[in-house]
């Protein structure tokens, strides 16, 4: 591969010297530039030009792509002329001799100018080949100059996986793709699968396009990219055209990386929206599954789109044999805000007293993007300062500037309200853990997202999945778990101190107990009978209530037994936090820590503990 680029290299010098030799003896035997050489003159300037009386001839050329200009002083100057069906008007309402060259009899002037402009055109083009082939046109993206699609092409886009810190796991998991770019024919002599497109999933300025390009980097192969939303803006069709380019042009250059940024834009259920969807958009969705329809298995194209929105997106997107991968690009952790801020590090010259490890633990909310920002900003800071390296002063007023943005406030919590959310979280993940027959806890974060200060996440049994039927005894956990956030509150900080943080959490357990109660028949005063015809709901975004077919007395039982069972599910997560209070010191202790905490980490927690583990209710 070294090899036979080398020699590119060499023949292309060889060309250079050869065009070199070529140039010089046109200037010498060539016949000298006229003295009157026209200059040349932009495009707006000779409008402004005409209507000031400063032009007195025009000589068009046959292509009607230049003109020649002679002034009113008679200096001569040279303009590309701009599609203008007004020109002929202007020229003509400023009484400027018009001429148009007649073909095949090509002006001196141009002559001479084209005996100049061929060697310099050949020569810069071939600048452009010799940096493209030592790859020193890396960053400089190239527009396809075929239509005004803003489909960038990078071949090669100089980024690599270690540019990219803190979202190890979906590293990880493109690494597959970096293989396979790599060696195409090793998969496919064994016949193996190869995904055609991966979906990554991610709050924006996480590392989306970066990873990405990381992958093309990492592989060697060209980067394509456009954006969702630029097909959007075109006219009908145009977008459907437009994505069939983009394939073609990624089939010639196979292997490829092509990216599509904000594919939500196009990629949004069809049908859906008012007034049955948006014409244009929906073409470009179904040329873009037909296009990855078309390419067969394993021809090198890998397809890799993001989004923020992956709720909003068309099912059909996800079939076997489209984006059937997903790859998640969440916020970075203590840990991984810490290797980032090192990436970005290198290149700065930082003074011995910036703390990094420090700068990572004030940051909990911040993206890729947001440290990146940062620490540039910092930099600058430094700069405008006059010194020669950036201090933990500049480091701290960037990281304000930083939070004084857009709604980062409010995602960047304090170290008082984190410990309030560590303490809320490990609640439902405590009681979660310890209740009998109950989902398993999977991470525990409190990274903000959204609404929520943080989230537990369990993963249900397959039994549970397969069957879709909750246990009576499942849906009392259920209740515990979700006001095991509320009760951790009020166990650590005391009643008076609790916060709304757990509204969320409570309407659920109203819910669920009154499910319980009027569609499940697990009441013991009521019994086994489903109350109320309609669970009532949302509809057009208001809330229509349940419909009744009972009485008054029936619905006061009916209050009465929900808030039975939210009491006995209430005592229940107090008891288990209460006695189990160093665990869920020690638990909340870890999240402040770390940020997160996965399954194995929770087991082994709870394993190194004596744990008391809750009574069925
Ligand atoms: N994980 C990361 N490691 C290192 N740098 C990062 C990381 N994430 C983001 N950055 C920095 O932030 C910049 C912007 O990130 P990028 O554009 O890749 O985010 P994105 O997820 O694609 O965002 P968007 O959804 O807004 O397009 C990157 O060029 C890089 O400098
Ligand atoms: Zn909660």
């Amino acid at each position: 591969m070294a090899g036979k680029k080398g020699w590119r290299n060499a023949g292309l010098y060889v060309l250079l010297v050869v065009v070199l030799i070529a140039l010089g003896t046109a200037f010498m035997g060539g016949r000298p530039a006229p003295a009157n050489a026209p200059r040349s003159l932009r495009y707006s300037d000779f409008i402004e030009a005409v209507q000031a009386n400063q032009i007195s001839r025009v000589l068009i050329s046959p292509d009607r792509g230049t003109a020649l200009v002679v002034e009113s002083d008679g200096r001569r100057a040279e303009v590309n002329l701009a599609p203008d069906k007004d020109l002929l008007k202007i020229l003509t309402d400023n009484k400027v001799d018009i001429a148009v060259q007649p073909t095949r009899q090509t002006p001196a002037w141009q002559q001479a100018a084209s005996s100049l402009l061929f060697p310099i055109l050949l020569l810069g083009g071939l600048f452009f080949l010799l940096r493209r082939a030592q790859g020193g046109g890396g960053n400089q993206a190239m527009s396809f100059g075929k239509s005004k699609a803003r489909v960038q092409m990078e071949p090669q886009t100089q980024v690599t996986f270690n540019d990219v810190a803190g979202i190890e796991g979906a590293k990880l998991e493109l690494t597959e793709v970096v293989d396979f770019l790599k060696n195409p024919d090793r998969f496919t002599a064994v016949g193996a699968k190869i995904p055609k497109g991966v979906l990554l999933v991610g709050p924006p300025g996480t590392g989306k396009t970066l990873l990405a390009k990381a992958v093309a980097g990492e592989a060697g192969v060209p980067f394509f990219s456009i954006s969702g939303s630029e097909f959007v803006e075109m006219f009908v069709g145009v977008g459907a055209s437009r994505v069939r380019d983009l394939f073609e042009q990624a089939k010639k250059n196979a292997p490829c990386i092509v990216f599509i940024d904000e594919i939500d834009a196009v990629g949004r259920q069809r049908g859906a929206g008012l007034g049955g969807g948006n014409d244009e958009r929906e073409q470009t969705l179904n040329q873009l599954l037909t296009e990855m329809d078309g390419f067969e298995g394993n021809t090198g194209i890998i397809i890799v789109a993001a989004t923020n929105r992956p709720d909003v997106l068309d099912a059909a997107l996800m079939r076997p044999g489209r984006f059937d991968r997903q790859v998640v690009v969440d916020r970075p952790d203590y840990s991984g805000r810490l290797q980032i801020l090192g990436v970005h590090a290198r290149g700065k010259t930082l003074s011995k007293d910036v703390d990094l490890d420090r700068v990572a633990r004030r940051t909990p909310g911040f993206t890729g993007a947001d440290l990146a920002n940062l620490l540039n900003e910092a930099a600058i800071m430094a700069a405008r300062r006059q010194l020669v390296e950036i201090s933990m002063d500049e480091v701290n007023d960037a990281i304000e500037r930083v939070m004084a943005g857009p709604e980062k406030k409010d995602r960047v919590m304090s170290e008082r309200r984190k410990r309030l959310v560590a303490y809320h979280e490990a609640g439902h993940a405590l009681v979660g853990a310890l209740m009998p027959d109950y989902d398993s806890v999977q991470k525990i974060s409190i990274i903000p997202r959204g609404n929520a200060g943080g989230l537990t996440f369990f993963t249900p049994s397959e039994e549970r999945m397969e069957s879709g039927l909750y246990s009576r005894s499942y849906l009392q956990n259920q209740m515990a778990v979700a006001l095991g956030g509320r009760v951790a509150e009020e166990i650590v900080y005391g009643e008076d101190e609790v916060t709304t943080g757990a509204s969320n959490d409570l309407q659920q357990v109203a819910r669920v107990a009154r499910q319980m109660v009027t569609r499940f028949g697990m009441s013991d005063k009521l019994g086994p009978v489903a109350l109320g015809r309609s669970q009532g709901g949302m509809f057009l975004g208001r809330d229509i209530g349940a419909e009744r077919d009972f009485s008054e007395d029936t619905a006061a039982t009916i209050d009465a037994e929900v808030s039975e069972l939210v009491a006995v599910a209430y005592k229940r997560a107090t008891t288990v936090l209460s006695a189990n209070r160093a665990v869920l010191d020690e638990l909340a202790d870890l999240l402040v820590e770390q940020e997160t905490v996965d399954a194995e980490q929770l087991q082994e927690l709870l394993l190194l503990r004596d744990v008391q583990v809750a009574d069925y209710a």
